[in-house]
């Protein structure tokens, strides 16, 4: 028998995991149901990589790559929670935190001198990044806010900041130059092997990639940012913002885009504080300052120098803030910009959260400000954009009267720009970059400039049909228009939209209003239907699928946390995401400084609830199916009680909503009819969970409002971690 996986992750969904697994163990346990947890924290995949750096007792088992081996059969069914995508500064971090525990594991070497080092730094970047999703992602994704969570938003509206005709934020993207204005694209008609070289202009060869297999009908394109116009672009926003009056902040995917972004990251960096390497740039250089993750790295690398250079160099600093535009703050507090840690600030969650509010970010004086959003390259800038101008013809989305926009995203077998980072390089020099088939015939090719971005992107078919597949079902289920989101002027979309018409003809859509629109049209559509109350699926590739799924949730029930998330696995199995949303850092925080969890676990029920469905389904177990419908009906009693988390310390938190959920669960299980041993052993639980909801709630209160420890933030304590997590005696021995 099937066991259902259980992710062990990072940061607040793994702070929530302490105090909801027990409680869905105690559940199961009695229903032949296993739970196996698998450890794929940052923490866990670092020390997996380096066995032999550890004493015995420290191995770990790579997880992940279990899991991914997993993914591909038909048995499987993972629960799998938001985890770390580690920048630069994150995995150092992580790093010196596991050092500090005993664990003799490597430095991170920024520029190896070696071979031992080039290894060291070749495992890490395995580590580095998105580098979960995309493995588990055997699958495209189907997500969708649940009827329950719909109307739990409408009649709870979250606050929407207004929008005015006036309002000076836009959308910064590029006219030339860049990814999408220098893509080609082409299908295989047969299987083949591609090498990546580059030229220059000597004709020297270099092997960029060597030869990797390519299927029969798979989808390449490849493209080149150019760094001299991705330059002159930052030059003329910086001046541009400054004149306007508005912030200046940059929006990118550092994380799933590891490679490219982080360059195109450090390229801000530098025009930003142009002045400042202009002056010191060969100081800066001696100590080491590595842009690509961020202005931070140099305020760091600044307190190596001796005190005057440091306060020289500091003031030229200021002098950039004082003259300069303004610039968009993570935490004006902290003095924490925009532009310090690549990770900080994710385009997919970021510019929802602007457009929510008011299209407006915090500035220096902790102040909302109108602002320039800054999105390098033009492929999808334009939906943003598009939704900023409707939001300023028609004001703010109304919540209790919005329609929704569920997603279908086309993402197994990493898919599209999501899968490229092992084909991005940046250009060593002048020349020409060419993918050459097994016959020698050259299939793409790019003239490239010194310090130029080339990547290649591959799209399989088997993944493409899925997909439309899962199009076509997902509009009929829900009896919804459903639009792709394609641009017949973009190299790759074109090819794409030729698969589609084939790959429609497959299916009965008699009936169907299914369309194909560019990213910009297919936003004025759906926003237009949105405010009119009506639901439209998206069905997009994977960049704009992780856009999308935190945009319009967003908008329409306040996080994407609140999203039903499943991923169909190929080949039968299934994986179910727990939101769509990322990992909360700041919640951490929080706990640590004042004992109160704000993650809302709702993403998790939902995701527990259809892999336990999945589970009766494969395995026949009939008590699976109660306790996921059961489960279901817990979940919307939760809602319609509001007994999701609050934002402040003594009020109820993430193991106040999990109590709730025991006890709703409970009583369901012990109202339904349809399995009497559920219904006998839930009888007394849900009795017990009412009884004591007051002493429960009292001690899940009591604690809160004073800073706790639980020893470490990347590998954390068991123990402190399950005392802070589980601080109801009470609740424990019930669950007992
Ligand atoms: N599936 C995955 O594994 C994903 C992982 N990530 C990773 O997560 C980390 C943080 O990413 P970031 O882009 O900042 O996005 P997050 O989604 O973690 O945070 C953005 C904000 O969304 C709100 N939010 C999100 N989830 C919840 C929740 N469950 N309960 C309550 N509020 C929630 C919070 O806003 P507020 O407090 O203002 O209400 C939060 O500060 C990164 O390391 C990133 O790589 C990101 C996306 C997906
Ligand atoms: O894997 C990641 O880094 C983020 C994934 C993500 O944001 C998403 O799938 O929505
Ligand atoms: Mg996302």
């Amino acid at each position: 028998m099937s066991n259902i996986i259980y992710t062990k992750t990072d940061e607040a969904p793994a702070l929530a995991t302490h105090s909801f697994l027990p409680i869905v163990k105690a559940f199961v346990k009695s229903s032949g149901i296993n739970i196996e947890t698998k450890d794929i924290s940052l923490a866990a995949r670092i020390l997996a990589v380096f066995p032999d750096f550890l004493n015995e007792d420290q191995k770990v088992s790579d997880d992940l790559a279990l899991l991914g081996e997993l993914a591909k059969k038909p048995e499987a069914n993972i629960i799998k929670l938001p985890n770390i995508s580690a920048s630069i500064p994150q995995l150092k971090a992580a790093i010196k935190e596991l050092q500090s525990q005993g664990f003799s594991i490597p430095n991170y070497p920024d520029e190896p001198a070696n071979d031992a080092e080039k290894d060291i730094k070749s495992r890490y970047d395995k580590v580095k990044g998105s580098a979960v999703n995309p493995v588990l992602r055997e699958g495209n994704s189907d997500r969708r806010a649940p009827k329950a969570v719909k109307n739990y938003a409408k009649n709870n509206p979250h606050s929407m900041g207004a929008w005015t005709k006036d309002s000076k934020t836009h959308v910064a993207t590029m006219e030339a130059g860049d990814f999408a204005h220098n893509e080609k694209s082409l299908t295989l008609a047969e299987a083949t092997t591609i090498k990546i070289v580059h030229t220059d202009d000597n004709g020297t060869e270099t092997v960029l990639k060597d030869s990797f297999a390519i299927q029969k009908g798979e989808i390449i394109d490849a493209t080149v940012m150019n760094k001299k116009a991705l330059i002159s672009f930052f030059e003329k926003q910086v001046a541009d913002a400054k004149a306007n009056g508005v912030l200046f902040s940059l929006h990118m995917k550092a994380t799933m885009m590891k490679v490219s972004d982080p360059i195109i990251f450090g390229h801000a960096v530098k025009i930003f504080f142009k002045d400042v390497f202009a002056k010191h740039g060969e100081t800066l250089e001696q100590i080491g300052v590595d842009v690509n993750s961020g202005f931070g790295n140099l305020v760091e690398k600044l307190q190596e120098l001796p005190e005057a250079k440091r306060n020289e160099i500091q003031a030229d600093i200021d002098a950039v803030f004082a003259n300069g535009p303004a610039l968009a703050m993570v935490n004006s507090d902290k003095g924490i910009t925009n532009l310090h840690v690549p990770s900080d600030v994710i385009i997919d969650a970021s510019m929802p959260a602007m457009i929510r509010t008011s299209g407006q970010m915090w500035n220096a004086e902790g102040k909302l400000q109108d602002t320039k959003a800054v999105i390098p390259d033009s492929s999808y800038a334009g939906v943003y954009a598009a939704t900023i101008d409707f939001c300023k013809e028609n004001g703010a989305f109304d919540p209790t009267t919005m329609g929704t926009v569920p997603n279908v995203g086309l993402m197994a077998q990493k898919a599209e720009e999501y899968g490229s980072h092992d084909k991005t390089f940046e250009m060593a020099s002048n020349g020409k970059v060419t993918a050459i088939d097994a016959h020698g015939n050259t299939l793409l090719e790019h003239t490239v400039e010194e310090g130029d971005i080339w990547r290649m992107c591959q799209t399989k078919d088997a993944p493409i049909q899925d997909w439309v597949k899962l199009a076509v079902t997902r509009a009929r289920a829900s009896e919804t228009p459903a639009v792709f989101w394609l641009d017949e002027n973009r190299a790759h979309d074109a090819e794409l939209i030729k698969k589609v018409n084939t790959y429609l003809k497959d299916h009965d859509t008699t009936g169907l209003d299914l369309r194909i629109l560019s990213p910009v049209d297919a936003t004025i559509f759906t926003c237009q239907r949105l405010k009119e109350g009506l639901d439209t699926i998206s069905v997009s590739g994977n960049v704009l699928r992780d856009y999308l799924t935190d945009l319009f949730p967003i908008l329409e029930v306040g996080t994407s946390a609140k999203m039903l998330s499943i991923v169909p696995l190929m080949n039968g199995g299934g994986l179910f995401e727990t939101g769509a949303g990322g990992s909360a850092p700041k919640h951490v925080q929080q706990l640590l400084e004042e004992n109160h969890l704000r993650w809302d676990s709702l993403g998790e029920f939902l995701a527990l609830a259809v892999s336990l469905e999945h589970f009766s389904e494969v395995n026949s177990n009939e008590k699976a199916k109660v306790l996921g419908e059961t489960l279901d009906d817990a979940t919307s009693s939760l809602l319609e009680n509001k007994k999701g988390p609050s934002r402040s310390a003594g009020e109820l938190d993430n193991r106040g909503s999990h109590f709730y959920l025991a006890m709703y669960w409970a009583q369901e299980l012990a109202k339904q009819n349809k399995d009497a041993d559920l219904k006998a052993e839930f009888e007394p639980i849900a009795k017990q969970l009412a009884e004591n909801e007051e002493a429960i709630i009292k001690e899940l209160t009591d604690i809160q409002g004073k800073p706790v420890s639980i020893g470490g933030y990347y590998e954390p304590s068991e123990d402190l971690t399950n005392q802070v997590m589980r601080p109801s005696a009470t609740l424990n021995s019930i669950l007992a």
